[in-house]
């Protein structure tokens, strides 16, 4: 670094053109902040442009929610982290040790003037936070400061647990902007540092962001599973695998079969090359569970008009969400709500009633409805008791209009509204006379029999869509596939281990070699192992600044 001092001071002898002694400057302020901050900081700062983002390379940001709270969360990463430190917090202990010196002093009077003392890794300290020009202290904090690489960024890592006031947070932020090398964290830049530090692989990135976003029981069960790493290690053995069977295949292009290895390798990684690839197929038949738990499971309710479509919206939610009127056809467009249903994330949709519409604005919301049930992950159709059950000589039966027939499929339940109108005489040998499963009567007017739907809605999804627990506590069916980015790398390596299975032996096996090496790129894309830089930015950018 001296030396490289040197030579700008050397070009400034020579008469160097001032862009060329500036760009100069800029590459050793680079160096600098990256590599040994202290030493030449003061050196360089002045009389030269202002450090860019690039350069900054110590990020802080509030972690916690902005607002108001008992415990706000600031976090600081970078190589400047120990400087933020010497520069703003001032502990408790440091005084105790300076008054053990000085003999006497108040411990709290004095700490804002004792000199800063190296922190004691991983461990919270109580300090006084203050301002790095005026010594004004701003609050009365802890501070725990994580050296790095043992550290979430798996670099140097501080936290400041400030109180949780507008004024104090804001204060600790601007003397946090005034620590030179020091800048805002864009959103998910911590966690992209603790990726490209190799703490995370790209699954636990996108666990530990499902994870923050979970709202309901199933999905933080789920997303704290792939944040712990039970995806990677999945894919990784997977990935492995593949490259353990080009392995074979690369001998037997350096060797040749019968001459320095063993009969039968050809053979051998065939047949586990087809061992992956029924893997990997397994794995693609999860019906999306993964990924329909994690985004919630879409479910719509449709049916024909006027028989309490809306009314079942308003008793799910438990409050007036959705316009409900004696007039059918009161419902015209899509009302979609976000509800917790025995513990999964249910994404309810009120649909316009269907029937033969003269009227423009139902028709276009009735073709809503129809894509609507069609796109749905599960759907809910409602009738009214009355109009859908009927007599016949070997006694009551369903009866679903002929234009709601064919929206029906095997992820259809049926709900039997206003059986409050069906006089008792006729109402008991029409429920016994109902389907057993996913098919339920109710009076939403009366609420009688909503307890026993809302029960097995929610036993019905859970046998679908929940993680299943044996009698240690432990899921069973964990999906490995939760985004679908997954879904698209497993079938091109899906797609690779084909190419590899139908090459002829053994005159195309180079060929079969590169089928080989795709199919192991395609499942480390997953992972981020190879070239993901395209999908970084969209990852990262959905997570929340501080995170
Ligand atoms: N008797 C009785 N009436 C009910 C029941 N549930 C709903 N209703 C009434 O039926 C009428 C229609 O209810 P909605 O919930 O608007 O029905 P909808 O299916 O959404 O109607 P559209 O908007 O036309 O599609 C309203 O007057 C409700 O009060 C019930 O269980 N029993």
């Amino acid at each position: 670094m001296l030396r490289a001092i040197s030579i700008s001071f050397r070009c400034k002898k020579l008469s160097f053109p001032n862009a060329y002694l500036s760009r100069t400057i800029l590459a050793l302020r680079h160096i600098s902040v990256t590599s040994c901050p202290a030493l030449t900081m003061k050196a360089l700062e002045h009389g030269t442009p202002p450090l860019s983002d690039a350069q900054r390379r110590t990020i802080y940001a509030l972690s916690t929610p902005p607002g108001k709270s008992g415990v706000a969360v600031i976090r600081v990463s970078g190589p400047e982290t120990l400087g933020v430190w010497q520069r703003i917090v001032r502990t408790t202990r440091a005084a105790r040790i300076s008054q053990d010196k000085g003999k006497g002093k108040d411990v709290n009077r004095s700490v804002t003037k004792t000199p800063s003392i190296l922190p004691q890794p991983w461990k919270m300290e109580r300090c006084h936070i203050i301002d790095p020009h005026t010594s004004e202290i701003l609050d009365d904090a802890l501070a725990v400061f994580f050296r790095g690489p043992r550290s979430f960024t798996t670099e140097d890592v501080l936290e400041l647990h400030v109180h949780g006031g507008r004024a104090v947070v804001g204060a600790v932020l601007t003397a946090l902007a005034r620590v030179p090398g020091c800048r805002p964290a864009s959103p998910g830049e911590f966690t992209r540092r603790a990726y490209e530090g190799g703490r995370l692989d790209l699954t636990q990135v996108e666990g530990l962001r499902d994870l923050v976003d979970a709202d309901t029981e199933s999905q933080r069960r789920a997303a704290l599973r792939v944040a712990g790493g039970e995806a990677r290690s999945q894919f990784h053995a997977l990935r492995e695998d593949i490259i353990g069977c080009l392995a074979l295949i690369e001998a037997l292009i350096d060797f040749g079969e019968g001459e320095d290895i063993e009969e039968g390798v050809f053979d051998q990684a065939r047949q586990q090359a087809q061992r992956l690839r029924d893997r990997i197929q397994s794995i693609l038949s999860d019906n999306r569970r993964g990924e329909i738990m994690r985004t919630g499971i879409r479910l719509v309710i449709f049916g024909p008009p006027n028989v309490g479509k809306s009314s079942l919206l308003n008793f799910l939610a438990q409050r007036e969400a959705a316009i409900v009127t004696h007039v059918p056809g009161t419902t015209r467009d899509i009302l979609e709500l976000s509800l917790d249903i025995g513990g999964l994330p249910i994404l309810v949709a009120d649909t316009a009633g269907l029937r033969e519409s003269p009227d423009e604005v139902e028709q276009i919301g009735i073709e809503r409805a129809r894509k609507a049930v069609q796109a749905a992950d599960a759907s809910l159709l409602v009738l009214s008791l009355s109009d859908a059950v009927s007599a016949t000589p070997s006694g009551p039966r369903l009866h679903i209009p002929a234009e709601i027939a064919p929206l029906v499929t095997p992820n259809t339940f049926i709900l039997l509204n206003k059986m409050d109108l069906l006089p008792t005489s006729v109402l008991m040998p029409t429920l016994t006379a109902l389907p057993q499963h996913g098919c339920w009567a109710v009076s939403l007017a009366s609420q009688t029999g909503t307890g026993e739907f809302v029960a097995g809605l929610a036993t019905e999804l859970q046998d679908r869509y929940n993680l299943i627990q044996d009698a240690e506590g432990e899921d069973t069916n964990v999906p490995l596939i939760t985004h679908a980015r997954h879904r698209v790398h497993l079938e091109s390596a899906l797609e690779f281990l084909d190419a590899f299975l139908d090459t002829p032996a053994p005159e195309d096996i180079v060929l079969g070699a590169e089928e080989l090496r795709y199919a192991a790129q395609a499942v480390g894309k997953i992972s981020g192992l190879v070239d993901v830089e395209d999908v970084l930015d969209a990852i990262f950018n959905q997570f929340c600044i501080g995170k």
